[in-house]
């Protein structure tokens, strides 16, 4: 079958197929990128799969690494881009539900896009671009179904993050999950224990950040994977009324933490430790935990200008947005002139300094330089005094 033109992505990549194909062997792109191709989505990450081995590869092109050579990926270097080349494979044994045992080379692309997880993430596109669909990949992704290939239980039981890969195409494509797939996670649920934490974060994420969360959410909830998720286990009824809420599409990870503890009733503990279990990076948990108490008080509609400006000036308008999301009313046009006029972004932005402070008042360093500074910076915020350092300092002399 016959696509629409290439996007510039693969064009670039057409002579390397060429190179591959004039040695004697096939190649063609795979993976994500045709699936997305196929859907008249951007694509990223070209993936190309070869019936070469990976010394086959090396003897083919001049500049190559060996970027993961036990599993058959090559990077090669050519006409100043690289692209990463992985051996046509099948793979067995999986006794951990993460990883094969096993992985042999293989000459037949059939037998490579066997072992795929979905019939629309195993179709192949050949240098003239047509499609190479085995396994009614095309007939699924016109349909919008996500479809295991061959027996979803044993895609599953090879790797089961392929669970959360179900739920996350499903928001991000807005797609549903076929019968026989949804049953096999359910029943196999229990399986993403055996995953890493961060891994099964990053589809969560993912799936979170899509433009159909709320089904990708509810199947979350529905197949139980939150119960063998990291800390949430118990929480299902709680989460679940996430997906009936107004629909907004989350803009960013710390959001979706803020909106999980906020449905939660979480203390800011309670999320921190949360956080801490979902092993989520410092810079994202203290960010998450800022929109989160912003939310807070938003919704307890008690707050001052020195509140909102410590949790964060420019976490408002993620706020805002979760406002929305939870039907939470406030006066926005109010609200953000306040914050407009809001004189600096943080204490790097005042204009005098705590060196300043020790000639002014000629005082030594140390805590009390802190506590001045602090209230210093308060006023500013408050408007009590203009942020100039003369105007700071007789602030500061007359203050003592
Ligand atoms: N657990 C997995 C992960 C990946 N794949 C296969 O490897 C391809 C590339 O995987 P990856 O880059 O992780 O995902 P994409 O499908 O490309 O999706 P995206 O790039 O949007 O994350 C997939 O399309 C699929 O064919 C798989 O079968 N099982």
């Amino acid at each position: 079958m016959r696509m629409r033109e290439l996007p510039a992505d693969f064009k670039r990549a057409l002579p390397v197929l060429k190179e591959i194909e004039q040695a004697g062997y096939e190649a063609y792109f795979v993976g994500g990128s045709v699936r997305d191709h196929i859907l008249g989505l951007p694509i990223h990450d070209v993936d190309i799969a070869t019936s070469a081995y990976p010394e086959e590869i090396k003897e083919i092109f001049k500049h190559t690494v060996d970027t993961g050579i036990q599993h058959g990926t090559v990077t090669v270097l050519f006409n100043g881009s690289s692209y990463e080349i992985t051996t046509f494979r099948t793979e067995s044994g999986y006794q951990d539900y993460r990883r094969p045992d096993q992985v042999t080379f293989v000459r037949s692309l059939e037998d490579d896009l066997k072992r795929r997880d979905f019939t629309i993430n195993a179709l192949a596109l050949d240098r003239n671009g047509d499609v190479i669909d085995k396994f009614d990949g095309l007939k699924d992704l016109d349909n919008h179904l996500i479809r295991a290939v061959g027996k979803a239980e044993e895609r599953f039981h090879e790797d089961a993050l392929r669970m959360m890969r179900a739920v996350r195409f499903q928001s991000q494509l807005d797609f549903k999950i076929e019968t026989k797939t949804a049953e096999a996670i359910s029943v196999n649920a229990h399986l993403l224990e055996k995953i890493a934490v961060e891994r099964t974060r990053e589809e969560f994420i993912k799936m979170m950040l899509g433009q159909a969360w709320q089904k990708g959410f509810a199947n979350f909830l529905s197949f139980k994977l939150c119960d063998y998720a990291p800390g949430m286990k118990q929480h299902g009824s709680e989460l679940d009324k996430l997906t009936n809420l107004n629909p907004i599409k989350f803009q960013d990870e710390d959001s979706v933490w803020a909106a999980i503890g906020f449905i939660l009733k979480l203390s800011d503990s309670e999320l921190n430790k949360l956080l801490r279990v979902w092993k989520v990076s410092n810079k994202t948990r203290e960010v998450s935990l800022q929109i989160y108490e912003m939310l807070v008080l938003f919704a307890d509609q008690k707050f001052s200008v020195w509140e909102i400006y410590n949790l964060g000036v420019d976490n408002f308008e993620r706020t805002v947005k979760l406002c929305q999301l939870f039907n939470i009313e406030i006066n926005y046009n109010q609200l953000s002139k306040i914050i407009e006029k809001i004189p600096i972004r943080s204490s790097h932005d005042l204009a005098i300094t705590g060196n300043d402070l020790i000639k002014i008042l000629n005082i030594k360093p140390g805590p009390e330089i802190g506590k001045i500074l602090k209230n210093v910076e308060k006023s500013v915020v408050e408007e009590n005094v203009s942020n100039n350092f003369d105007e700071l300092k007789s602030y500061v002399l007359s203050n003592r």
